[in-house]
């Protein structure tokens, strides 16, 4: 075992198990103050929220806390672990949610695969929460899931693994295509992954003015390619090409883009690549392939990944706390393309303004004191300006910074 394994465990062993712990917010010191927070007090917001359920977001917790959902099916490039074994990750999630943007949240591991099975008990979950972001749920299944909860309910639903990560993904592409002096419409990106991440990914790229003729993808078969019967998300980037492996469309590309599992890649792939490659090899926690190797096959490649112990952390926890921050502050019935494109060009912009932008800098990281309120108003704008928010904009603490910002958008 290696010596952040044995670290890791006996970090998450130490004291009280696990990461995380409930806090009371109100006084329950005096006799008068239990009959305040319990019977019979408590029974007067109950029957406010019967009469009008909105008030739950005036006498509950629901407006702050956020349901991180799993089933365990693809916890990290570990794959279908369970959803028990997926705790830990979970609860971290909960704890980035809390240091990162102040909201509260439940980690929920529910043994269910079947998706409508798994969608009626989140569905029926929902009343406890004022948004749920699931985490970890396996492709196809992710995006049937997500969509029926999206249709059935009126929080903010978002699936990390899908939009979380092609926003920062997003972000981090700008910056690099910027400093390697390319235009996304023209370079050659290779996918590793056909999963909840890479699809996502790939929309966001198509958004951006990539070219999807210029785009090859690989799942644990090989190319998606015309010549393999293909379904679903899959079928729509089957390139029509003879090649089959990895190794093949690796000849030529600009981009790599990985978003599939532990050493995927080779170093000669990197050698096969365009000159100053960009190359994201986000699985974790194992990445396609490390760093150091990448920069051994190609001195001058823009290189991320997902973890904490290399320079350019592309991770989805650079966004999502600022995310949910903001549906949750402006009140928003969901995340919308336009909140998600307003975090990627916030969290770009964030970076080529700082004085460490370049190759090995092109997104803040994780611990950066401006990703709150650098961010959060801009997504919250968005929010406004595309009519999702439920709240009177007066309501916000940052409502004025928000005023111009909203209005450009409207
Ligand atoms: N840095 C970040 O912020 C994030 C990183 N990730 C990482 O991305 C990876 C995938 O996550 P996610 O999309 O949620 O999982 P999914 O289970 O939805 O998708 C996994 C995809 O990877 C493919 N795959 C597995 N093994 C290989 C292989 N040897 N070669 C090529 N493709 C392979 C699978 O192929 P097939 O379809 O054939 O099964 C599938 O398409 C994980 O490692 C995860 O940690 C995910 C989210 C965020
Ligand atoms: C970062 C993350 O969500 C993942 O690797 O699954
Ligand atoms: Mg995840």
């Amino acid at each position: 075992m290696s010596t952040i394994e044995q670290k890791a465990l006996a970090y998450h062993r130490q004291g009280s198990a696990g990461k995380i712990a409930i806090e009371v917010t109100k006084s329950v010191g005096t006799q008068e103050d239990l009959a305040l927070a319990y019977s019979p007090g408590v029974a007067a917001p109950c029957v406010e929220i019967q009469r009008e359920p909105a008030r739950a977001y005036e006498y509950t917790a629901k407006g702050n806390l956020v349901g991180v959902i799993t089933n365990g099916s693809a916890v990290l490039g570990l794959g279908n672990i369970g959803a028990l074994a997926g705790k830990p990750v979970m609860e971290g999630k909960v704890v980035l949610f809390k240091k990162f943007a102040g909201i509260d949240a439940f980690d929920i591991e529910i043994d269910e695969t079947d998706p409508d099975k798994l969608v009626d008990i989140i569905a029926a979950l929902h009343p406890t929460f004022g948004g749920i972001n699931l985490e970890d749920i396996k492709a196809p299944e992710c995006f049937y899931i997500e969509r029926k909860l999206r249709e059935r309910l009126a929080i903010p639903v978002f699936h990390d693994d899908q939009h979380g990560t092609a926003i920062v993904v997003g972000a981090g592409m700008i910056n690099a295509l910027q400093l390697s002096g390319r235009e996304i419409g023209n370079v050659k990106i290779v996918c590793s992954g056909a999963g909840a991440a890479a699809m996502a990914c790939l929309d966001l790229l198509l958004d951006l003015g990539a070219k999807r003729e210029n785009i090859f993808v690989c799942d644990s078969k090989g190319v998606l390619s015309t010549r393999r019967q293909l379904d679903g998300e899959k079928a729509a980037w089957a390139q029509d090409t003879g090649a089959t492996t990895l190794s093949q469309v690796m000849v030529g590309a600009d981009v790599f883009l990985g978003v599939s599992g532990p050493g995927v890649l080779s170093p000669r792939d990197i050698e096969q690549m365009s000159k100053q490659p960009i190359v994201f090899t986000l699985a974790n926690p194992e990445p396609e392939l490390r760093p150091e190797l990448v920069r051994e096959a190609a001195p001058d490649a823009i290189i991320a990944t997902g973890r904490s112990d290399y320079p350019n952390q592309i991770n989805n926890a650079l966004c999502f706390p600022y995310l949910f921050r903001a549906a949750l502050d402006s009140g928003a019935s969901t995340i919308n393309q336009e909140m998600k494109r307003a975090c990627v060009m916030a969290l770009a912009e964030m970076a080529r303004s700082d004085s460490r932008f370049g190759k090995d800098y092109v997104v803040p990281g994780l611990l950066d004191p401006r990703l709150l309120s650098g961010v959060t108003p801009k997504i919250a704008a968005a929010a406004y300006g595309s009519g999702v928010a439920r709240k009177q904009l007066d309501e916000l603490v940052y409502a004025e910074d928000l005023k111009d910002l909203a209005e450009t958008l409207l």
